[in-house]
């Protein structure tokens, strides 16, 4: 018989609801409650239930984690092909981006929950006494595993929050997204924290800075709650998730996303989670090992637009036109296969000869996009002035403006990118080249952030 400390959860459940917090005597082997301890954080691995055969109540014993600062970012992603279809069940091919998401968690001891978010210059704070009260409105797991939002318990957030019902600004949807995660995955035990995120990407411009941000705010609440590791060892400065945490990260990305946009597809949260060259499709991730180095233009056109909007109006013209837009959607789904198919075989025999292949299925693919009612006169104005310079671009993400792709050649001079560069910039947009296929969602420690990073969080 071992006496077992309060710093351990014990919770006895029945059918699934917690009846009580107990401080017991058990008899299990001394051998399962175990510390161990990264560089910052300290947990007790206590994972085991007991059931008695005679009454079926559980006891069920949890890791507590005792919570240091630390810091995770997730990366932001193109689609290549297959925006808005993947949404109906069609094959997306999305790639993850070098910018990244990061957010730094802190607790602190005040009672209170802090919010940063300077991006969108969102500061708020409430106690976490009041944020206890909302539990009870909401029901998050069945079977033990995450369920959707209900419409109902969002208005109950938007009124705690003081958000209008029909509003669906950055601040407010960024906001909600937090509530809804934070007493959600925390539910058992809501922590005083205070939590930063800052982006390298834009908000809104179609490079899945909302999938970016749930992810984040995911990983950091799943690990402080404890219910996924500390990937970090003694010495080291960043630490991923197994497989089996990745996937548990990825569905409460999910159920953020579903706040900010409505109707997700869960391609831009499964790449914010995996990182590198991925297929989705109905929710199936296939990562992609055998894709060449794409060389990427990026143009952000500064249109701002919503992606929960644009999504919904794609739906509502497949309902109006379904013949019409049914085969759209399948050629969509065609040409993400044929993309892959043209990928893997650049890989097998690298050669230029594929890049007319590539660069037709972008232009077939923008038009498609238009049909759906998804382009802007922006992006037809990027995809004029990268043509003039014989280059080939589509909207990338939701559409309705924000960001364009330009596909660049290896054989491209220089000194023609820089022109179309020039060109674009002359338009009021904005330009970045970049690399593709940077790592999924990682936990650093905080010191080990880059400097730019370090200098937005402590400036706050
Ligand atoms: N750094 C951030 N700080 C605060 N909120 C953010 C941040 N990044 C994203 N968001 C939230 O995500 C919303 C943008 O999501 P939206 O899906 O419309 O665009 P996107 O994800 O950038 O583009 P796409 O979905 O087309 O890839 C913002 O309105 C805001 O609520
Ligand atoms: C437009 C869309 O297909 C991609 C947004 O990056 C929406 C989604 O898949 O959830
Ligand atoms: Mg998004």
């Amino acid at each position: 018989m071992y006496r077992i400390g309060l710093s351990v959860n014990l919770e006895l459940r029945s059918g699934g609801s917690p009846l009580a917090l107990l401080f017991l005597t058990l008899n299990v082997p001394f051998k399962e409650l175990l510390t161990y301890e990264c560089c910052e954080h300290r947990y007790l691995v206590a994972d085991w239930s007991l059931e008695c055969p005679a009454c079926a109540l559980r006891l069920i014993c949890r890791r507590k984690m005792m919570v240091k600062e630390f810091a995770v970012s997730a990366p932001g992603k193109v689609i290549l092909h297959g925006e808005h279809a993947v949404v109906h069940g069609k094959a997306a091919l999305a790639v993850s981006l070098n910018l990244r998401t990061f957010l730094r968690i802190r607790p602190n001891k005040s009672g209170k929950v802090l919010i940063h978010l300077p991006n969108i210059g969102t500061r708020l704070s409430w106690d976490v006494v009041q944020l206890q009260a909302l539990l009870s409105t909401l029901q998050v797991y069945k079977n033990d595993e995450p369920i959707s939002p209900h419409p109902e318990e969002m208005e109950k957030l938007k009124e705690f929050a003081g958000i209008e019902k029909h509003s669906a600004d950055t601040e407010s949807l960024a906001v909600l997204t937090f509530l809804y995660l934070y007493l959600s995955i925390c539910e058992r035990d809501l922590p005083s924290l205070d939590i930063a995120v800052w982006s390298e990407l834009p908000t809104g411009a179609g490079l899945g800075s909302s999938a970016a941000y749930s992810v984040c705010m995911a990983a950091a609440l799943l690990t402080t709650s404890g219910q996924i590791s500390c990937p970090l060892e003694y010495g080291t400065d960043t630490g991923r998730w197994t497989v089996d945490e990745l996937n548990i990260i990825n569905k409460w990305a999910f159920q953020g996303e579903k706040v900010i946009h409505g109707n997700p597809s869960g391609v831009d949260n499964a790449v914010g989670a995996w990182g590198g060259a991925l297929r989705y499709r109905a929710g199936k991730i296939t990562t992609l090992n055998r894709v060449p180095t794409l060389k990427i233009l990026l143009t952000n056109t500064k249109v701002p637009r919503s992606t929960k909007i644009l999504v919904a109006g794609v739906k509502n013209k497949i309902l109006k036109f379904p013949a019409i837009m049914n085969p759209v959607l399948d050629s969509i789904d065609a040409i993400a296969s044929l993309c892959e198919h043209v990928l893997d075989a650049m890989v097998e025999t690298p050669s230029l000869e594929e890049y007319p292949v590539l660069e037709e299925l972008f232009d077939i693919n923008q038009h498609h996009l238009n049909v759906i009612g998804v382009g802007h006169p922006s992006l037809d104005r990027l995809c004029h002035v990268t043509a003039s310079h014989g280059l080939h671009s589509k909207l990338t993400g939701a559409g309705g403006g924000g960001c364009g792709i330009t596909l660049l050649r290896p054989d491209t001079d220089s000194s023609v990118v820089e022109a179309a560069k020039q060109d674009l910039k002359l338009c009021g947009f904005e330009c970045w080249e970049t690399n593709i296929g940077g790592p999924g969602v990682l936990l650093h420690s905080s010191s080990s952030l880059k400097a730019e990073v370090q200098q937005v969080f402590e400036g706050l």
